[in-house]
């Protein structure tokens, strides 16, 4: 893992490095490994967007719930997961991401088996990952995808990726620097997600999306958009340079009608009664 020691990950890491220890005391990589075939199938995350994007010709949403946010200390949601789930599948969200790591984004695997229970849509299981035992549980608790950063991942990315794709999960690659784009590449990634946002100083770089994604072959990969998004204007923008998904958090969650903002990004018309 390279984590830089001015990192505001970096206490994140420590506790969820903690967690992983513990849970591992518990129940070894062997012992969850052996599980993994008792697990139904996954539904496929990538061929969803992708379904998404042809039927629509614009961006599919990925809708994302999440507790709380690192960058965004006055960001706290209690909103049950079960009807918000429901109503993002039913609004048109081709995918969900649910966080599941617990400090930085107030998430668990507990909300992610929630939310499996509810939708058929497939899911994302947002965590911050450095350890292939994560990858593991992820599978367990009914993700179909995982998100690695390579900013985080290094040289580490190709292996993570592979494993998850053992396991029958789609491995989506976060890049935010031209040469995060080009090692994601190298690690034989067919599947990425361009961040705004930095993930070791939190700064959100609008137009970040915008500059890399034409950098990045439509012909081999399947590109997703993320950080601070959640207008149809960032959708038309973003699907014009060659995004084919927007996976969208903050700007849904800390609204009073998370619903009725996903209708409005996806142009949705609801009639108002008189
Ligand atoms: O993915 C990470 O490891 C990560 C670490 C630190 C900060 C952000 C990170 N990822 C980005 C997210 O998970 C956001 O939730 C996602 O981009 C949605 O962004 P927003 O719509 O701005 O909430």
């Amino acid at each position: 893992m390279i984590l830089p020691d001015q990192s505001l990950l970096k206490p994140f890491i420590v506790q969820r490095r903690d967690q992983l220890a513990k849970a591992k005391a518990r129940r070894s990589l062997g012992q969850i490994q052996g599980k993994v075939g008792d697990m139904p199938m996954t539904r496929g995350f990538h061929g969803a967007l992708a379904a998404a994007f042809k039927a629509g010709g614009a961006p599919a949403v990925i809708a994302e719930l999440k507790g709380g946010s690192p960058f965004d200390p006055s960001f706290r949601t209690m909103v049950p997961y079960k009807p918000l789930a429901e109503d993002f599948e039913a609004v048109g969200a081709a995918a969900l991401s649910v966080a599941v790591e617990r400090q930085a984004f107030r998430g668990s695997y507990s909300d992610l088996a929630t939310v499996r229970g509810a939708v058929g849509i497939p899911l994302l299981a947002q965590d911050i990952i450095f350890d292939l035992y994560q990858i593991i549980e992820a599978r367990l608790s009914g993700a179909d995808a995982v998100m690695l950063s390579a900013a985080l991942l290094g040289p580490q990315l190709a292996e993570f990726r592979e494993r998850a794709a053992s396991v029958a999960m789609d491995p989506l690659v976060q890049v935010h620097t031209p040469e995060e784009v080009e090692a994601a590449l190298a690690a034989g990634a067919d599947f990425i997600c361009v961040t705004n946002r930095d993930i070791h100083t939190f700064e959100l770089k609008p137009g970040t999306c915008e500059a890399l994604i034409p950098l990045i072959p439509p012909e081999k990969v399947l590109v997703v958009a993320e950080g601070g998004l959640g207008t149809a204007a960032d959708r038309d923008r973003l699907g014009a340079v060659g995004a084919k998904a927007l996976l969208i958090g903050t700007a849904l969650m800390k609204d009073e009608d998370p619903a009725g903002v996903l209708e409005q990004v996806l142009g949705i018309e609801t009639e108002v009664a008189d």
